[in-house]
Formats: C-alpha cells, structure tokens, sequence
C-alpha cells in the first residue's frame, strides 16, 4: 500500500490524505502542478491541481485564495469545476473536473486550424461559459487556448480563472509563462485607457482573437517585432483569410473592435446569424441556459471568496496595464525612442548585464540612482538611459530611453537589447 502522505510526490500512486490517489502529471503552470488522480471514495478520476501553500513560503504570495473564491462562485459544463480544497502544511490542493480530452487546440487538423463549423460548435461553448461568468460578476482576463480544455466526451471546458501568471515564479517558472497571452490582449490594455478598463470587454475581445485563431489557424494580430503587434492590436487591424465567410468575417469585425464601446457583448454574438446558424432556437435556448454541475453539497476548506485584489501578484493584463508606463500610446501612434521590456527578474541582473554591454560597446557607463544606468558617449552625449522598475517578485519592467542617431540605433540592436531581452526570463516587450 502507498504510504499517506499529505505532499505530493512525483512517483505516482501516492496517496493524498487518504482520500486521493495520485497518478501522472497532467501539466504544469506557473504557479501549480496539476496531476491525474482517482477519489478514492467513488473512483472517480480528477484532476488536483496543488499550489505551494502561501503560508508555507509568506515570500511568494500566490493568488489561490481569488482562484478558489472565483471558482466556487461557477457550476456550469463548460466551466472547470472546483470540488474540493485540501490544504497542507506545504501544499493546497484543489480537487477539480478531469478534463481528459487536453487541450482544445489538439483539435486543430494539419494546417493548424478547424472548419468553420467546429470552430463555431467550441466558439459557442466558450461563448456561453464567458456569458454565464460574467452575469456572475466573474471575468476570466487570460482567455487563451492553452485555458480552453476538453472533457473525456469533448466538451469544451475552460480553465484556469483569477490566475496570477506570473505569481512568486522565479526564472525557470516563467518559461512557462509564455508570451503568447499578449496576442491576446485588447487594444484598450494597451493604452492609458487600460486604468478603467471593463474586464468582460476584455475576455470578449480575448474570445475574437481565439475564434480567428481555430478558424485561420494563425493570430489575428501578429507580427515578428511585438511593437509592430501591438501596433495592430491597437489599431485592431487583421485580415480574414479567403475561406471565412462572410458571416464570419462579420462577426469578427465586430467582435475584434478597438473601441470597447463598439465592441459586441456576449449577448449580441449570441444573436449575431453567424453563431445561431444551423440551430434551432431550442438548441440555442440549451445550449445558452443549461447551467451545470450535480447538486451535490461538497465540503469546502477556507479559500474565502474575496474579490479583493489586495496581495494578489499581476497577470499578463495588470502588467500590461501598469501605472504609470501604462499609456503606451505614443509607442504605437509612431515616434518614440523609448523601449519597454518586462523581465522575471530583479534590477541588478538586468542593470548589470546593461553595464557589460555599454563597456563592451566602448562606451562609459555611469550609474544613476539604485535601479538606472546612463550609456554615455566620447563626447559625453547619452546614448541610452535604462531604468528599471520592480512590478512585483521577480518581475520588473525595463524601460530604455535611447538616443535617436545611427550609433545609439546599432548599441541597441547589437548589444543592450541582447543584454536586456534574455530569452529565458522575457515576459513580454511592448
Ligand atoms: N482540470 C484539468 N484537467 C486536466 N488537465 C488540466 C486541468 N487543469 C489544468 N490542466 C493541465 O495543467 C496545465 C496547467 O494548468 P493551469 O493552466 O491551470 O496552471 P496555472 O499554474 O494556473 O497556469 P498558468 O501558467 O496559466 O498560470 C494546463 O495547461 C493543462 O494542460
């Protein structure tokens, strides 16, 4: 018999407070492990999901407490459902629906995308668990593929709410914390505007880039130079492929507006023919209003449903809208010698590898305050100034004010951006 043990092992067949027996590793995220794993009591498979416990390592807060209290707040088939919370000295666990089917973009065929009906029969799932989310005061803000995935009869169910990407995650977990979130940004992040924003504008906007992606099989708004990208996004310029049709593109234009104002709501996708086309009203009225889960009263451990964002780390979208680099409209209105780059890491790796480059560039580099260093030329013109500015652990946003001659250009590209831009520890360059 495998020994009780209340952490989780990696050797599977561990069992968990003597109530969940551990079997592989499903995935893993930045801030959790999650692993396939049989209740003991009914046999059913899970899937538990375990975090460090926060009280175990008070140095990195990680936002499970949001996760746990927006979760609860959900029953509905397309919804990850939380079951149970176990916590630990070491770990918290939550006990949540397997979703057995992986992810949602398994489904896509050679060329990376599906027909225009499966992308509409996921699309409405997704559609109907966002609308039902946010009638619930809950908005998800990091809809993405790798957060949409399949039951073992292949129902969509998306996962992974109140998330803090990039909380307490030190160099190796922010791989993981992949850039590809920022594709799927709306416009109004991305500016001044990004301070007031309204959150389900948001994930519907997430919802249009990720319809364009299963359909096109390539992002909407894409470029090999992030500015460029978010140059697009901000403009909310993309073009439909040949095989959409018009219906599609229709509903996309509206869905993918820059102006939130403008922009469609869960309800009017909901109405628009393209999504409704081929169901009857009936199914329509299922598939919209068929709620979820069992009645089952489950036992909750702590985890209260504080809505308070107080302590919690940020997303991808809360650094994107951080004050007060927030306006970032002059980056993408043209002009501009300045350079962002949020890093997981702290300033003095980053202002020390600045140093190197200015010197091996042959220039001199004088320090200016604790978190800034000055790139001085012969003549003792400035080259570049880099600052550098702590989001929060192991996060910090690197700002670079270059000079806009030839030499500063070729610094950059050469050396500082290569010095700065770590591929490993990059999160996102705007
Ligand atoms: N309920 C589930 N059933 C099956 N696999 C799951 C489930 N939840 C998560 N996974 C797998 O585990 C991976 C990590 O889960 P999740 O994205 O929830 O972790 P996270 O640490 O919150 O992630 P992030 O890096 O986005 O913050 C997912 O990409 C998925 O492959």
């Amino acid at each position: 018999m495998p020994p009780a043990t209340g952490a989780v092992a990696s050797a599977a067949g561990t069992v968990l407070l003597g109530r969940y027996e551990l079997g592989g590793l499903l995935g893993r995220g930045a801030s959790a492990k999650v692993y396939l794993a049989r209740d003991l009591r009914t046999g059913r498979s899970v899937a538990i999901k375990s975090f460090p416990n926060p009280r175990a390592a008070s140095d990195r807060p990680v936002a499970i407490e949001r996760e746990a209290g927006i979760l609860r707040r959900l029953r509905h088939r397309h919804v990850v459902r939380l079951h149970e919370i176990l916590a630990t000295r070491t770990k918290v666990h939550f006990v949540l629906d397997l979703a057995a089917g992986g992810e949602l973009l398994s489904l896509v065929d050679a060329s990376g995308r599906m027909t225009e009906d499966l992308a509409r029969h996921y699309f409405r799932q997704l559609v109907c668990a966002v609308r039902y989310c946010h009638a619930r005061g809950v908005c998800h803000r990091d809809i993405k593929p790798e957060n949409l995935l399949l039951d073992g009869a292949g129902a969509l169910k998306v996962a992974d709410f109140g998330l803090g990407a990039v909380a307490g995650a030190g160099g190796d977990l922010l791989r993981h914390t992949t850039c590809g979130t920022p594709a799927y940004v709306a416009p109004e992040i991305l500016s001044r505007k990004g301070y007031e924003y309204d959150p389900a504008k948001v994930d519907i906007w997430s919802c249009g880039v990720v319809l364009f992606v299963l359909a096109a099989g390539y992002l909407p708004f894409n470029d090999a130079s992030l500015v460029n990208m978010y140059r697009k996004i901000y403009a909310g310029r993309f073009r439909c492929p040949a095989w959409f049709s018009p219906a599609l593109r229709d509903l996309l234009r509206r869905v993918l507006h820059p102006d939130p104002s403008a922009r469609a709501d869960a309800d009017s996708i909901v109405a628009h023919p393209w999504f409704r086309h081929g169901a009857s009203d009936e199914e329509m009225g299922r598939l919209m209003h068929g709620g979820g889960g069992d009645e089952d009263e489950e036992a909750w451990v702590g985890a209260a449903a504080d809505e308070d964002d107080a302590g919690r780390e940020p997303t991808a979208f809360d650094i994107l809208s951080f004050s007060p680099g927030c306006d970032l409209s002059a980056l993408f209105l043209g002009g501009g010698c300045k350079e962002r780059v949020f890093v997981g890491e702290a300033a003095a790796g980053v202002l020390g590898r600045v140093e190197a480059a200015g010197r091996k560039g042959g220039y001199r580099v004088r320090k200016e305050g604790k978190r800034g260093v000055r790139v001085e030329g012969e003549e003792g013109g400035v080259v570049a100034k880099v600052s550098v500015v702590r989001l929060a652990d192991a996060v910090s946003v690197v700002e670079v004010v270059k000079d806009d001659g030839a030499d500063a250009a070729l610094f950059w590209t050469e050396l500082l951006e290569p010095a700065v831009c770590v591929p490993a520890t990059a999160l996102c360059h705007v």
